[in-house]
C-alpha cells in the first residue's frame, strides 16, 4: 500500500520545494534589483532616468537625452550609476576603449549571455581565440573578389526581380482622389536585406520580398529570436530573464521555441550541404566556411551571426536615408546628378521598359557605383545623423583610468555613443545637427574619410565591422536603382523619428511612405 501512496506525496513535496525555491529566488531577485537601484546616488541623471522624466522634458528618444547630457558634460562622458553604465562621446576615450586598452574591454559575459542562446559561439558573442579565428576567416572571405562579386550579383538580382517591381507596382497602383497607396519602407528594406544576407550567407532564397508571398518559417523565427534576445537587455536585472528562462516562462518560452526552429532549419541547410548538396553557386559564405571546421553547431553559430549583422543594420541605414532624403530635396537633386554623371547617360526619356516594368539601362555597375562620390558622402552623412547601431558597450576586466582622468571600476559597463557623437560640435562643427553631405569633401571636392574613433558608426579598432564595404555597396546599389526611378515621400510628422529600443535602430511603427514614379514614361507593368 505504501508504495502506491508515496509517489504522489513525493511528487507534491518536490513541486512544493520547487515553487518555494522559485518564490524565494524571485523575491531575492526583486530585492537585489531594488537594492541595486537604491544603493546608488540620487543624482539628477539617475533620478531623471528612473522616473523617465527626460520624456517630459521634450526629448523624443532616450538617445536624444543622452546626447543632450553628453554635450553638457565637460569631459563628454557621463555616468548612469543605477545601471553601472559610463557613457562617452569623446573620441580619445573611444580610442582608449576600442584600441589602446582593447584587452581590458571585451564584450564580456553580460553581452554574450544575452545573445548567447541565439548566437552560440558566433563572432558577435565571443572574445579571445574563438573571436580571432572567426575574424580572420570573415575578413579573408568578405575581402575576396569572388565573394564580393557574388554579393554584388545577389544584390542586383534582388533589386531587379523584387524591390524595383514591388515599388513599381505601388507607384502604379490606382490612387483614389486625394489618397495614395502607402507602404512601410522599413518593412520593405528589412525583407530586402534579409533575402540578400541569407543568399550571401547560405545561398538559400527566402523570398521575403516576393509579391504575395508569406514570410518563410525561418524568417519569422529568426526575427522573433533576435527581437526577444535583444529585449533581455531591457530587463531591470539579468536575474529576471534568467529566472524566466529557467522556468521557461513568458517571452523566454517563446524565445526558446523560436531559437529551436532557427536551429532545425539552419542545421538542415548545413547537413544538406555536407552531404553533397552543393549550393548553386558554391560562393556563399557557408560553402567557404565548410572546409574550416567539422563542428556543425559552430558552423551554424558562425553563419547565424552574419545574418544578425547584415540584416537590420542595412535596413536601418536605408530607412533613415530615405527619411532624410524626403526632407532634403536639394540633396536628392544632387544625388540624381551624381548618378547620372557616374553612369554617363542621357535623360531618362531614352530608356526602355523591361521585365517587371523595370528599365535595365539604369542599373549601375560596380565600377560606376564607385564613382558616385556624392551618394557615398550622403550615405555616410545619414548614418552620422542616424547610426544603425546607436551605442555599443564593453565591460571593464580591471580597474582603469580614462584619458580624461575618469576612474572606471572593474566590471563597469563602458558605452560609446555613436548617436551622440554625430551631434558633437567639436567633432562636426556648429552645423552638426544638419544633414549636409558636403561636409565630407575637402576644398578640392575630394571625399575625406573620418577617423573611426570620431565616426564610430561601424565601430573602431580591432573589432571594426567586417561587412562595412559590403554594407555600403548594398546601400549604394539600392539608392542608385531606386532614386532615379521613384520619388519617395515619407509621411512622418516632426523633425526626427521615434526609435524603438533594440540592438539596431528601428522606427516605432515603421516608415510610411508614398512612392511616385519620377517620370510619366516610367515603365508600367503590363
Ligand atoms: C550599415 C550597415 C552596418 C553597420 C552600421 C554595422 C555596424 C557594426 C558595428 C557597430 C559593429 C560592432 C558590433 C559589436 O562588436 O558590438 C559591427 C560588427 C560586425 N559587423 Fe557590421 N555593420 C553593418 C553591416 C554589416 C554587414 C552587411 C555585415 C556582413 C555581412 C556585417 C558584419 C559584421 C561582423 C561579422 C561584425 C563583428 C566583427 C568583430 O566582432 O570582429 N556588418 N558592425
Amino acid at each position: 500500500m505504501e508504495s502506491l501512496t508515496q509517489p504522489p506525496k513525493l511528487q507534491s513535496s518536490i513541486s512544493l520545494a520547487f515553487f518555494s525555491f522559485a518564490a524565494v529566488f524571485l523575491v531575492f531577485s526583486l530585492l537585489l534589483v531594488v537594492l541595486r537601484w537604491r544603493r546608488w546616488c540620487t543624482c539628477d541623471i539617475c533620478c531623471a532616468y528612473m522616473s523617465s522624466s527626460w520624456a517630459d522634458e521634450g526629448f523624443e528618444n532616450l538617445v536624444d537625452w543622452h546626447a543632450h547630457l553628453l554635450r553638457q558634460s565637460p569631459t563628454r562622458t557621463i555616468h548612469i550609476h543605477v545601471l553601472g553604465n559610463t557613457i562617452t562621446a569623446e573620441p580619445a576615450t573611444v580610442e582608449h576603449m576600442l584600441k589602446t586598452r582593447f584587452d581590458n574591454y571585451p564584450k564580456g559575459k553580460t553581452f554574450s549571455s544575452i545573445l548567447g542562446d541565439l548566437l552560440g559561439r558566433g563572432i558577435f558573442a565571443v572574445d579571445g581565440d574563438s573571436w580571432l579565428f572567426q575574424r580572420k576567416m570573415a575578413s579573408l572571405e568578405l575581402g575576396s573578389v569572388s565573394v564580393r562579386s557574388y554579393a554584388f550579383q545577389i544584390i542586383s538580382g534582388e533589386l531587379r526581380h523584387r524591390l524595383l517591381p514591388l515599388l513599381s507596382s505601388v507607384a502604379n497602383s490606382p490612387h483614389q482622389a486625394g489618397s495614395c497607396s502607402v507602404i512601410d519602407l522599413q518593412d520593405v528594406f528589412r525583407r530586402f536585406s534579409f533575402d540578400t544576407i541569407c543568399k550571401i550567407s547560405f545561398d538559400v532564397d527566402h523570398r521575403c520580398l516576393e509579391l504575395g508571398q508569406p514570410l518563410s518559417e525561418f524568417a519569422v523565427a529568426f526575427d522573433k529570436a533576435s527581437r526577444l534576445s535583444a529585449s533581455r537587455a531591457l530587463s531591470p536585472s539579468p536575474l529576471v530573464w534568467k529566472l524566466k528562462r529557467l522556468l521557461n516562462l513568458g517571452l523566454e518560452k517563446e524565445l526558446r521555441r523560436a531559437i529551436r526552429l532557427v536551429d532545425v532549419l539552419a542545421r538542415e541547410v548545413i547537413r544538406q550541404r555536407r552531404n553533397g548538396g552543393a549550393s548553386a553557386s558554391g560562393r556563399d559564405l557557408l560553402s567557404r566556411f565548410l572546409g574550416s571546421t567539422d563542428d556543425e553547431q559552430y558552423l551554424r553559430d558562425i553563419v547565424i551571426s552574419f545574418l544578425l549583422a547584415g540584416r537590420d543594420t542595412v535596413a536601418s541605414g536605408l530607412t533613415a536615408f530615405f527619411f532624410l532624403l524626403s526632407k532634403h530635396p536639394h540633396v536628392e537633386a544632387k544625388i540624381l546628378e551624381d548618378i547620372s554623371r557616374a553612369t554617363a547617360r542621357g535623360g531618362i526619356e531614352d530608356e526602355t521598359c523591361e521585365e517587371g516594368g523595370v528599365s535595365k539601362e539604369r542599373e549601375p555597375t560596380f565600377e560606376q557605383l564607385g564613382r558616385m562620390e556624392y551618394l557615398h558622402a550622403a550615405l555616410y552623412e545619414s548614418m552620422r545623423v542616424y547610426p544603425p547601431v546607436q551605442f555599443d558597450s564593453r565591460f571593464a576586466v580591471e580597474d582603469d583610468i580614462l584619458p580624461d582622468g575618469t576612474f572606471v571600476r572593474k566590471g563597469t559597463r563602458l558605452t560609446y555613443h555613436a548617436y551622440a557623437m554625430g551631434r558633437m560640435e567639436e567633432i562636426w562643427g556648429e552645423d552638426c545637427l544638419e544633414f549636409r553631405p558636403e561636409r565630407w569633401f575637402d576644398k578640392d571636392g575630394v571625399f575625406m574619410p573620418q577617423s573611426p574613433f570620431r565616426y564610430s558608426v561601424f565601430h573602431a579598432g580591432s573589432r571594426i565591422c567586417v561587412g562595412k564595404e559590403l554594407a555600403v555597396t548594398e546601400m549604394k546599389s539600392v539608392v542608385a536603382a531606386v532614386v532615379p526611378r521613384f520619388r519617395v515621400e515619407a509621411l512622418v510628422d516632426g523633425p526626427t523619428p521615434k526609435f524603438a529600443s533594440g540592438l539596431t535602430a528601428s522606427i516605432v511603427g515603421g516608415l510610411p511612405v508614398v512612392v511616385r514614379a519620377r517620370h510619366p514614361t516610367e515603365c508600367r507593368s503590363g
